[in-house]
């Protein structure tokens, strides 16, 4: 019997629910939320310990009798196809090259560079495959922060796309390029997946528990830190993945691909997980809104994994701007920020034959943590980022006392799954801050669970400014405008924003006599920081509010700055 044929997705029904616990999933005895769906036998989780994230990937392939007729990957750039028979080859002999060629072995940590390619996942599956260790960075930062993540990973290695090589030059990390450069005598990725022998990859002993890669967040405090992920919260992942494609009755779509495979919400989907399901992905190497549409319609695209920006472009263009067939789309996915009720009406109302599912995660819950399975349960709950997906309990904590709160009560979330992190990399402090005793992770959002045991979030007690869905961390910020001469105090907080959701705003506190202008204070911060973290609103005052024990009383920033502009 196929998967397919003997899948079901269940829920608990009301009785087993009004026995058990109530129908959102509280348990009142412990004050946990437990998700109201079961994986199913056909999607349980592997137990053996000594396996990684690449053999199980691997092993989810569609069988040989059909990889070679199944395309995985499509370049939309290039209309070059890779069929699963051909990504399963490329990963082994990319993986026997790192080992044999470049001796990467178990342990450490490779540094990748480079926008979305139909390299990607398989630059990212090889060095899983060694044991080594994945630490994936965004193409568009700076010399300086990319210089700092390396260090802080302990990276042995670094794969660069060729236009990223510049920001390498003093690195002193050996350094592997993607692609062959007309001009270049840097050996490329590209070779070693030609000239190695997948054969030879010898058995490197890679167990559940072992470091599978590093991604940089921010955290509920300002500075970016290492998140550690093994291979089994990847494991984990992959198989709350393949479950949800088949939930959705999405085994069949053919997914569009722009949000970026060096975050989780990529990674999880278009990295990994979406071969474990035998998906065919079309792949943007970065987004861009007319490629998006033609996309669309040229490969008749059904499912979009995307995020706010991209929802209310489609909203705001689509039929009045912009003629376009959107027929064959069939479900758009929404995370990385929060999708407002209001945007999600005017999308159904636009687009009724599409559905729309919003999902929430976190780079320490290593992906999805809510979603919706069903296109009725969303639509009924536009606010909500649907339900715990299997695996996942909850608790809502009153972040004054400590307790546990019912459906309907609001407090900061707090998650448990086999998919947390292992800790922030090298910072103990940090790590117990965010993971207590129990394993719960303390997620920084607040918000509630409601009766149905729908995930609504409200607010944020975390430090962070969500920019185009990409975290900008207030405390960075304020540390590159503190070493301006003319600067003697500042702080950074989120103004709303309706196309990137929120946009960084600066206070600053000028020097006696200085006349310091809002374009060179904008300037100076862009000097230092990739394009998304800019600040693009400056407000001069006499003194940042401060509480007794110092630390910025940031709410009062905010309503003033609410107060300007509302003035405007
Ligand atoms: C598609 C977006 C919304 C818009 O793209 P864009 O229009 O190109 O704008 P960017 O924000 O990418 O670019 C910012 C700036 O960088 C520039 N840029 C840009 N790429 C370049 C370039 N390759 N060269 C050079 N300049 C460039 C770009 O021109 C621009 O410059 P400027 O106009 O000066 O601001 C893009 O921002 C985007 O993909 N955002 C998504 C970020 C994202 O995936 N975040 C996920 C974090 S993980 C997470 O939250 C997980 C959640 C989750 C939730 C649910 C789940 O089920 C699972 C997971």
């Amino acid at each position: 019997m196929s998967v397919e044929e003997s899948w079901t997705t269940r829920i608990i029904t009301e009785e087993e629910a009004g026995t058990a616990q109530s129908k959102s999933g509280f348990d009142p005895l412990t004050g946990i939320y437990h998700s109201l769906h079961q994986l199913g036998e056909n999607f349980q989780i592997p137990t053996r310990h000594d396996i990684d994230t690449s053999t199980y990937v691997l092993s989810q392939f569609p069988h040989p009798d059909h990889a070679q007729t199944k395309v995985a990957l499509i370049d939309l750039a290039t209309n070059h196809q890779v069929n699963y028979s051909q990504l399963h080859r490329s990963i082994r002999a990319l993986a026997s090259g790192l080992y044999n060629g470049l001796g990467v072995r178990k342990g450490d940590v490779v540094f990748l560079l480079s926008q979305n390619s139909i390299l990607y996942p398989t630059i990212c599956l090889a060095i899983f495959s060694v044991g080594a260790i994945l630490s994936p960075a965004n193409p568009v930062n700076t010399k300086s922060e990319i210089s700092k993540q390396i260090q802080d990973s302990g990276a042995k290695l670094v794969i660069s796309a060729p236009e990223e090589l510049h920001k390498l030059l003093e690195i002193g990390v050996p350094t592997l390029v993607t692609t062959r450069e007309s001009n270049g005598d840097s050996l490329s990725v590209e070779e070693l997946i030609e000239y190695s022998d997948p054969l030879e990859l010898p058995q490197i002993g890679i167990t559940q528990s072992d470091t599978a890669a590093i991604l940089y967040s921010s955290g509920t405090t300002g500075t970016s830190k290492g998140v550690i992920l093994t291979h089994s919260n990847f494991i984990a992942v992959m198989t709350l993945l393949k479950w949800s494609v088949f939930a959705t009755s999405s085994q069949n779509d053919t997914f569009l691909c722009f949000i970026p495979i060096f975050h989780i919400y990529g990674l999880a989907f278009f990295g990994l997980g979406l071969f474990c399901a035998g998906i065919t992905t079309v792949l943007m190497q970065r987004f861009d809104f007319q490629a998006m549409l033609d996309a669309v319609q040229a490969y008749k695209i059904n499912n979009i994994p995307a995020v706010p920006p991209v929802i209310l472009g489609l909203v705001k263009n689509i039929g009045s701007k912009v003629k376009c067939d959107l027929s064959s789309l069939r479900r758009v996915g929404s995370g990385a920020a929060p999708l407002s009720k209001e945007l999600s009406d005017e999308f159904r109302r636009r687009f009724p034959w599409v559905e729309l599912r919003q999902g929430y995660g976190l780079t320490e819950s290593c992906a999805a943590a809510t979603f919706f399975i069903s296109d009725e349960q969303a639509k009924k709950h536009p606010a909500s980022c649907g339900r715990l997906v299997p695996t996942f309990s909850a608790k809502i904590v009153d972040t004054e006392t400590g307790s546990a709160l019912p459906p309907g009560r609001k407090g900061e979330l707090w998650l448990k799954s086999p998919t947390i992190m292992k800790g922030y990399l090298g910072n103990e402090a940090a790590t117990t801050a965010t993971i207590d005793p129990d394993g719960w992770l303390k997620t920084g959002d607040m918000g509630y669970l409601d009766e149905d045991g729908f995930l609504h979030l409200v607010d944020r007690i975390k430090e962070l400014i969500k920019h185009n869905g990409y975290q900008v961390a207030p405390a960075e910020l304020e540390a590159i405008l503190l070493g301006h001469p003319q600067v003697l105090d500042a702080a950074v907080i989120p103004v709303e924003d309706e196309e990137a959701g929120q946009i960084p705003m600066a206070y600053v506190v000028r020097a006696a006599g200085s006349e310091l202008t809002e374009e060179q204070v904008i300037q100076f911060v862009a000097n230092q920081v990739a394009p998304y973290k800019k600040v693009r609103r400056v407000g001069f005052i006499s003194a940042i509010p401060k509480s007794a024990a110092g630390k910025i009383l940031r709410k009062e920033l905010v309503s003033h700055s609410q107060q300007i502009t509302s003035k405007l």
